[in-house]
């Protein structure tokens, strides 16, 4: 991702709006009242855009990153493939020749956004101090966003995995600002077992040695507990069948996992004798610990453990009723097991009107809603983006 030039919260932005997208943007929202009490004095908000924006404002679409997904969804003018790359650009589904698409970083986010790395008003980093933030937070803060760039309503509001979730919650939150709300790998509310995955992936931060209650930013980083919670959660990312195709018991290059100790000595340390899949699992934990701050991990996961559309809405049914104008695309991976598709029908059910759910056909599991791009921008040129 590269940092574009100023962004909206100075007086240029009308015409950073029409300029050429996958370049990092930042607004200013001013401060936010949170759903579980509490503020943030000064918001900071990171998106990217692609397209112009219409006359009337209302060309506009939002793509709702995933749990560590970032704003940079296509290339655009920067140098860096995008995480939907394919989906967004000239002449592709979403045709930025007519559209104008945003894409946000999460409220407590490590990707622009104000978050807990971020500086907080006496001059050092939020860390412990970041307060729990809802999903429906962010949603509030988007929509700051929104209003800034001059956006009523989107087109579309698109979004899987903790993307859906957020999607889900404008089109409940704000009905009339949503034509159209693509919820894909997600559910209406985080269940039992999501919220279990989640406490042993926020439990391995916390328990780092370096974690330092939150406020590591001058010395180490808990990178083992980032990285244990990484493994955790890829797990949950990827289906027994794809791993025991892929891996199945195939020891790493070069090592022997029945061996004494699992252990063998080089230039004198210790180092772990793997099955594949091992080698696999720490590949995945040293990339995020690369690239992810490990508070923002956690107040996004704990976000992500609090979604529930139907929060103080009374029933599922009656909180999704406020969507009667809504269009809405829900889609499963077939082979999700932690967003099983099961929990895709029972939103479904619950939608005012009859919503099909549509299947994204891969053998991998969750994260089929990124590696099957071609299939979600089908789903979405079919029901959409026809013209
Ligand atoms: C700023 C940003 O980058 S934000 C990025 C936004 N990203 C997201 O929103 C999601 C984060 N990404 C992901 O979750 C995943 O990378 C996905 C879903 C996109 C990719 O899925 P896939 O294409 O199926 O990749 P897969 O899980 O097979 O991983 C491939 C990697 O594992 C490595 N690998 C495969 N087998 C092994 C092994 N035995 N030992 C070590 N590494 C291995 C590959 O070399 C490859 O490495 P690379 O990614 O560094 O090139
Ligand atoms: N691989 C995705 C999955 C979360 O849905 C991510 O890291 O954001």
């Amino acid at each position: 991702m590269e940092t574009g030039e100023s962004g909206p919260s100075d007086s240029s932005w009308q015409a950073a709006v029409g300029q050429g997208g996958g370049l990092l943007r930042s607004v200013g929202i001013g401060s936010l009242e949170l759903e579980a009490g509490g503020s943030l004095p000064s918001v900071t908000m990171a998106y990217e855009c692609w397209g112009t924006l219409n006359a009337a404002g209302s060309n506009a679409v939002l793509i709702q990153h995933a749990l560590t997904g970032s704003t940079h969804v296509s290339r655009g003018d920067s140098e860096e493939n995008g995480w939907w790359e394919g989906l967004v650009g000239p002449g592709e589904v979403i045709d930025t020749d007519q559209y104008f698409v945003v894409c946000a970083n999460m409220l407590g986010g490590c990707y622009g956004t104000t978050g807990p790395s971020s500086i907080a008003g006496d001059g050092a980093p939020y860390g412990s101090r970041f307060p729990f933030v809802t999903i429906r937070d962010s949603v509030h803060a988007e929509a700051r966003l929104a209003d800034q760039l001059g956006i009523t309503s989107w087109h579309a509001v698109i979004g899987g995995s903790m993307g859906g979730a957020r999607a889900l919650e404008w089109a409940v939150t704000f009905p009339e600002r949503v034509r159209r709300c693509a919820v894909v790998a997600a559910c209406a509310a985080s269940t039992a077992e999501q919220i279990a995955f989640a406490q042993a992936q926020v439990l391995a931060i916390r328990q780092d040695p370096n974690f330092a209650n939150g406020d590591y930013y001058d010395g180490a980083a808990p990178t083992l507990g980032l990285g244990l919670a990484r493994r955790i959660a890829h797990i949950t990312y990827r289906s027994e069948a794809e791993m025991g195709t892929r891996f199945g018991r195939n020891s790493q290059a070069g090592e022997n996992p029945i061996s004494h100790g699992r252990l063998r000595i080089d230039g004198g340390s210790p180092v772990q004798e793997r099955y594949q899949v091992e080698s696999y699992l720490d590949h995945q934990a040293r990339k995020l610990v690369g690239r992810f701050d490990a508070n923002s991990y956690i107040v996004i996961t704990e976000a992500l453990m609090s979604h529930d559309v139907g929060r103080g809405r009374g029933t599922l049914e009656e909180a999704l009723a406020r969507t009667a104008g809504v269009e809405f695309l829900v889609a499963a991976v077939n082979s999700d097991r932690l967003y099983f598709p099961a929990q895709s029908e029972e939103l479904a059910a619950a939608l005012p009107g009859s919503v099909e759910v549509r299947r994204i056909d891969s053998a991998i599991g969750h994260d089929g809603f990124l590696t099957e791009v071609g299939a979600v921008g089908e789903l979405l040129r079919e029901q959409f983006f026809t013209d």
